[in-house]
């Protein structure tokens, strides 16, 4: 279990190690003072036996009391710095590290999992590891090098008493072996309930307006009352099962301190120890038995914290999309070959044997019903998934062996959603190159159509979007999109639905600026309306994933029995 907490990070292990040698270092200290009172006791029971009183040596006693606190007091700074300041700044590098590897994950780890998990990973995972790293586990690893240490010791002290020192403990260590399966299982049932809450929590917000308008709202909220009341007899099974368990064991270390004081007052009685061996086992099982004790009485947070580690581990060790960093294109053209692509292992095929050509300086049109596989050629073609068979070259460079940040920056995207950032219009257009001047960015406002809704907002450029942009139209949203992509300037243009929400009179202004946009650049776009593709240098027409159409309006109006009925559907 220990090993599943020490490689969340190599940073976060040697902190612990680091840590952990300061506690058994602060233990060994804190020893002395016992060594000491064991030989007072003895030089006292000496003097009291040869000459009937007691003799003390107050002076050496002191200093070397004084020496202790101090050297004490140290070796606990410096043990507490490396326990939680360490465990601190190493949190922040874990959510930093976590936050990294989000990014070089590809889309389909993404599609996998639900935002709000992600986020709890982040940022609730990270704090529960920290606080067991910075506690139980280091305080375990330190008492138990402390108690290695200790037996070495005593052993030459008395091994009788050494082995009842520690004869509870392979009986307390298979109670708390018992326990993280028992706990475990039901913890990671309850952490996958309150996902399941909060997800659904985020859901009912997001969507308060469709249920009220729908008058479903109270259906939605009884069924989000019974998913929370399915946590609560899983919360009390929980602390039951794993407090028993952690009872057992604890009371078991505990009773640690009788077994050495009965075995210890049998010793004594029959002469084999002396009055001060007993008393040194004594205090020696109380400091003994207090880290694992501490430990013991955390458990639980240790097994739930399991989970988290899990959790971490599980996106750190995710495959990423690696690849070449230098791209040496011999022109911009996007060829599939044989292409077949499932999200899902072993799902059902979305795209099947695709074969076509964009070519550099042409537009290609992707046309088909919904669901067709449109918009997921063009997630290919960028590489936001891997196609499972078959080859999707960019300038002749197989997609998958480019590092996908630097095949990104061939690419401008128009997105069917606009994802836009809670920051001024000007930030939100810069995103497409944070390079750019501020010339640059107007001129691109200017070519998508942008400035006649700048020009009323009360700080223009400068005038900050509420969260996602909530207080733009969808069309001015996507008007915003196409500015980011004209500021981008890449030599491959993929546009997804890109005027979808914007009126007919805009539209025109719009797709007059993205010929200029686009000029000798290689452009795919998905359009539904067919009027709209009919100048297109090709247009490629899908039927449930598979190319049934591949040539210019008027040929595919001869030759293509799917594209000619769309079209006529249209047309009417
Ligand atoms: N992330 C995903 N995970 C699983 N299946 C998906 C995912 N995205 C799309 N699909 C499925 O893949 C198929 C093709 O979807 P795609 O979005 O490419 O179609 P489309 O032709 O662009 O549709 P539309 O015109 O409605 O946008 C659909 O059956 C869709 O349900």
């Amino acid at each position: 279990m220990l090993k599943k907490f020490l490689n969340v990070s190599k940073n976060t292990r040697i902190a612990v190690y680091k840590a952990s040698a300061w506690l058994a270092v602060f233990q060994l200290i804190a020893m002395v003072p016992l060594v000491m009172i064991y030989k007072c006791i003895s030089k006292m029971l000496e003097s009291y036996a040869n000459q009937g009183t007691f003799e003390t040596s107050l002076i050496l006693q002191i200093i070397a009391g004084t020496v202790i606190v101090i050297s004490m007091y140290f070796a606990y700074r410096k043990m507490y710095k490396m326990k939680y300041i360490n465990a601190a700044s190493e949190n922040l590098n874990m959510r930093m590290d976590l936050a990294d590897k989000l990014r070089r994950l590809p889309e389909s780890f993404l599609s996998k999992h639900d935002l709000s998990d992600l986020t709890s990973t982040i940022m609730d995972d990270i704090g529960i590891i920290e606080g067991v790293l910075a506690n139980q586990v280091t305080e375990f690893i330190g008492g138990m090098l402390g108690i290695l240490i200790t037996v070495c010791a005593l052993f030459f002290v008395n091994v009788k008493m050494t082995l009842a020192l520690f004869a509870v403990l392979p009986f307390a260590a298979l109670a708390m072996a018992l326990c993280d399966p028992i706990s475990g299982k039901t913890h990671q049932k309850n952490r996958d309930i309150k996902v399941s809450i909060s997800e659904r929590i985020q859901e009912y917000l997001e969507n308060i307006k469709i249920l009220k308008a729908s008058g479903n709202i109270e259906d939605y909220q009884k069924k989000l009352w019974r998913t929370m009341g399915r946590l609560v007899p899983r919360l009390v099974l929980f602390e039951f099962l794993s407090g028993m368990s952690i009872s057992t064991a604890y009371n078991l270390l505990r009773m640690g301190i009788g077994v050495v004081a009965m075995v210890g007052a049998n010793l004594l009685v029959k002469g084999e120890i002396s009055a001060s061996v007993y008393l040194i086992f004594m205090l020696a099982s109380v400091w003994v038995y207090e880290p694992l004790s501490y430990t013991c009485e955390h458990l639980g947070a240790v097994i739930s914290s399991k989970v988290a580690a899990n959790r971490i581990r599980h996106i750190m060790d995710y495959p990423e999309q690696t690849g070449s960093e230098v791209l040496a294109p011999s022109n911009y053209d996007i060829q599939f070959k044989n292409v077949d692509f499932a999200y899902k292992e072993n799902g059902e095929k979305v795209l099947s044997d695709v074969s076509f050509t964009a070519k550099q300086g042409e537009y290609t049109a992707l046309v088909g019903a919904s669901g067709s596989g449109k918009s997921t050629i063009c997630r290919l073609a960028a590489r936001f998934w891997d196609n499972d068979s078959g080859e999707i070259l960019v300038g002749g460079q197989n997609v998958k062996n480019l590092a996908p940040e630097e095949l990104f920056k061939l690419f401008s995207i128009v997105f069917q959603d606009v994802t836009l950032f809670n920051d001024t219009i000007y930030n939100n257009i810069l995103v497409g190159n944070k390079n750019a001047t501020r010339e640059q960015v107007i001129k691109a406002a200017e070519f998508a159509q942008c400035m006649p809704f700048i020009e009323k907002l009360p700080q223009g450029f400068d005038t900050v979007l509420g969260e996602n942009g909530h207080t733009l139209s969808g069309g001015e949203r996507q008007r915003l999109s196409i500015a980011r992509a004209f500021l981008k300037d890449a030599p491959i243009v993929l546009l997804d639905e890109s005027t979808a929400s914007i009126d007919p009179e805009t539209e025109t202004k719009i797709q007059s600026a993205i010929e200029k946009l686009t000029n000798g650049r290689t452009v795919l776009m998905i359009a539904h309306r067919l009027r709209s593709i009919v100048n297109c240098d090709r247009i490629i027409v899908l039927d449930e994933g598979r190319v049934v159409g591949n040539g210019t309006h008027n040929e595919l109006m001869k030759s293509c029995e799917v594209y000619k009925k769309l079209y006529t559907l249209q047309s009417e």
